[in-house]
C-alpha cells in the first residue's frame, strides 16, 4: 500500500455549493494535515482528527502535477471546473512543476451515490510532504487503472444529432476530462449521412484503442456497420465501441447505465468492455449490422414521424404518439419466428457456407448461420399471416432512455426478444405507450412476446380497417435502430457477443428485470 504525509488545501466537494461534504456538517479548516493511503480500490486519507474521505478508483479519471496551489473553484459543475486551466504557460514558465509538491486529484463525484443522477466533477489539491508528487500522482494512476487500455481514441461526432448539443458536450466536458486523463483524442465531426459508416471502413485500426461516438444510436449504428463490413472485420469486431450521447434518446447511454456525460467520458477513459450481441439485417442483396432494434407498425410510424418534432428533444416521441394514436393503423404481414428453443441444428444446416457467400456482391461481415438463404425462414417453426399494429424486436432492454422494451434482455444473452400485437385497442396502445418504463406493457394479454434467434418479416400495407382487409395503403416505415431502411422483406438474425462495448463496473443488468418484477408486483 502507498502512504504519504499531505496537507490538503482544499476540496471542492466540501466547498458551498458543492453537495458532497466528506463529513456531513463538518467545517473544515484547510489547509487539513492527513496521511494519504492509496491500494488497489481506493484512494483515502485521514486527517489528525481522525476524520477519514475515500475517492473509489472507479470514478478517478485523472491526477495532475501543478506548479503551485490553484485557487479552488467553488462548485462541483462540471462544465465550470473542467474550464479551469491547470496549466498556465505563464505558470510553467515560473515554477518548476518537476519539483512541485502539489497536485490534483480529478473524479467524478456521484449525487447521492446514484448513476442515474447528474454527478458534477470533484478536485481535491493535496501538497505531497514526503514522497513527492510525481509518486503520488503515479499510484493514483495505478489505482485507477488510467491509461492501461485506452491511450488514443477516435471520437465520430455527429454535430446534428438531437438538439445539436454533441460539439458543445464534446467541449465543455469530454475533451477536457480526455485531456487530463492523458488520452489522445482524434475527433471526426459527421457531415453525411452514412459518413461514420465510411469512416470505420476505412481507418487504420492500429492508430486507435477504441471508437467512440457522440451522437445518437443512429450514429452508432453506422459505426458499428463499418467496423463490421470492413475486409479485417474479424480484428475489427474486436476494437472497444464507446457511446457519449448526444442524441434526443440515447438509447445505449440507458442500456450502460451512463446516462450523462460525465460518467458517459468516464467509462471510455477506463477502458472496461463487455461483450455485445449485434444482429443483421438482410434485404435482398444487402446486409446491415446494427445494435439495438427493428420496428415496424407503431413505433416505427412514431419514430420517423416524430422527426418533424425534433426539437423538442427527448418529449418528441410523445407529441408524435398522441397524434398518432388518434387512428391506429393496422399492417398486414407475414412473420416469420425461430425460436431459441427450437433452433437446433437442423436450422444451420440450411445454411451453407461454401454455396451462400457471406453477404452477395463482394461484402463482407460475420456469417449468417440462418438467414443467409433468402427462403430459409419459409421451413420455421413459427409463422403468423395475420394482421399488426404494433412491432419490435430488440436486442437490448432499452429501445429509448424512456422506453424498456425488454427487460429480460442483456447486452449479450445471443437472443433477440420480439414482441408484437396483432389487434390492440387505441386504450391499450396507449397504455402500453404510458407505461414505457417499467416493461408492464408486456404482461397485456394483447402482447405476444418470443425470445429468437432469427425472424423475417414479409411487410405488406397498412389500413385503418382493424382486419386490415380495406384501403389497404402502401406501408413505408421499417425502422432499423433508429435508420430507415427500404420497406422490404426483412431478415434478421442475432450475431451472440460479436463486438466490444466500453461499459463501466456498475452496470448492473439484472436492475432491469427488478424494475420490471417491482412494476408487476404494483399492479
Ligand atoms: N453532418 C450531418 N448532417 C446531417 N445528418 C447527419 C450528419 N452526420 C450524421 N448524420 C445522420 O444523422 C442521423 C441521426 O443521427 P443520430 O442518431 O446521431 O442523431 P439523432 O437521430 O438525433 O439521435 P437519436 O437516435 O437519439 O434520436 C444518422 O442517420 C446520421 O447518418
Amino acid at each position: 500500500m502507498f502512504t504519504d504525509k499531505v496537507r490538503i488545501h482544499w476540496d471542492n466537494a466540501s466547498a458551498p455549493g458543492g453537495w458532497c461534504m466528506p463529513t456531513p456538517g463538518a467545517h473544515h479548516q484547510y489547509p487539513l494535515e492527513a496521511t494519504l493511503k492509496i491500494d488497489a480500490d481506493q484512494v483515502w486519507w485521514t486527517t489528525e482528527s481522525g476524520r477519514a474521505s475515500t475517492v473509489s478508483k472507479s470514478l478517478i479519471f485523472g491526477a495532475t502535477r501543478v506548479a503551485r496551489p490553484l485557487p479552488a473553484v467553488k462548485t462541483l459543475k462540471s462544465t465550470a471546473v473542467l474550464s479551469q486551466n491547470l496549466y498556465n504557460t505563464a505558470d510553467a514558465a515560473l515554477f518548476n512543476i518537476e519539483n512541485s509538491p502539489y497536485w490534483i486529484l480529478h473524479a467524478v463525484e456521484l449525487k447521492q451515490g446514484r448513476t442515474d443522477k447528474q454527478p458534477g466533477i470533484r478536485r481535491i489539491l493535496f501538497e505531497s510532504q514526503d514522497v513527492g508528487a510525481k509518486a503520488c500522482t503515479d499510484a493514483v494512476v495505478d489505482c485507477a487503472g488510467l491509461g492501461q487500455t485506452v491511450r488514443s481514441v477516435l471520437v465520430l461526432l455527429n454535430p446534428f444529432s438531437g438538439t445539436k448539443r454533441g460539439k458543445q458536450y464534446y467541449r465543455t466536458v469530454v475533451k477536457p476530462m480526455f485531456d487530463i486523463a492523458g488520452i489522445t483524442v482524434h475527433l471526426q465531426e459527421t457531415t453525411h449521412i452514412n459518413h461514420a459508416t465510411e469512416i470505420t471502413r476505412s481507418i487504420n485500426l492500429n492508430l486507435y484503442s477504441a471508437v467512440v461516438t457522440i451522437g445518437g444510436d443512429g450514429v452508432f449504428h453506422e459505426a458499428i456497420n463499418g467496423l463490421l463490413t470492413r475486409p479485417d472485420w474479424e480484428e475489427a469486431r474486436r476494437v472497444p465501441v464507446g457511446f457519449i450521447g448526444g442524441g434526443s434518446a440515447n438509447a445505449m447511454n440507458k442500456n450502460l447505465m451512463t446516462e450523462s456525460r460525465e460518467l458517459a467520458t468516464l467509462t471510455v477513459i477506463k477502458g472496461q468492455t463487455r461483450p455485445l450481441d449485434i444482429f443483421s439485417v438482410s434485404q435482398n442483396d444487402t446486409v446491415v449490422y446494427s445494435h439495438l432494434a427493428v420496428m415496424w407498425t407503431l413505433l416505427a410510424d412514431l419514430d420517423f414521424e416524430s422527426e418533424r418534432y425534433r426539437w423538442m428533444g427527448g418529449e418528441r416521441m410523445t407529441v408524435a404518439a398522441i397524434i398518432r394514436l388518434i387512428r391506429l393503423r393496422t399492417y398486414r404481414g407475414k412473420l416469420y419466428l425461430l425460436p431459441t428453443s427450437q433452433a437446433d441444428d437442423a436450422h444451420d444446416a440450411l445454411y451453407d457456407e461454401s454455396a451462400a457467400p457471406r453477404t452477395p456482391g463482394g461484402q463482407h461481415g460475420p456469417a449468417r448461420r440462418f438467414t443467409a438463404n433468402p427462403t430459409a425462414h419459409l421451413a420455421w417453426p413459427r409463422k403468423l399471416d395475420t394482421t399488426f399494429n404494433y412491432f419490435v424486436a430488440t436486442n437490448l432492454p432499452w429501445v429509448s432512455d424512456q422506453f424498456m422494451a425488454a427487460p429480460g434482455s442483456r447486452l449479450a444473452d445471443g437472443n433477440l426478444h420480439v414482441v408484437w400485437s396483432e389487434g390492440m385497442t387505441l386504450v391499450q396502445a396507449l397504455a402500453s405507450l404510458m407505461d414505457q418504463g417499467s416493461g408492464n406493457y408486456l404482461t397485456s394479454p394483447v402482447m405476444n412476446v418470443e425470445r429468437v434467434k432469427a425472424f423475417v418479416i414479409d411487410p405488406q400495407g397498412w389500413s385503418w380497417d382493424k382486419k386490415g382487409l380495406k384501403d389497404v395503403q402502401a406501408g413505408k416505415y421499417m425502422d432499423v435502430s433508429g435508420e430507415q431502411v427500404p420497406y422490404l422483406p426483412t431478415r434478421v438474425e442475432v450475431h451472440p457477443a460479436i463486438m466490444n462495448v466500453l461499459a463501466p463496473d456498475w452496470l448492473d443488468e439484472e436492475e432491469w428485470t427488478r424494475i420490471a418484477e417491482k412494476a408487476k408486483r404494483a399492479k
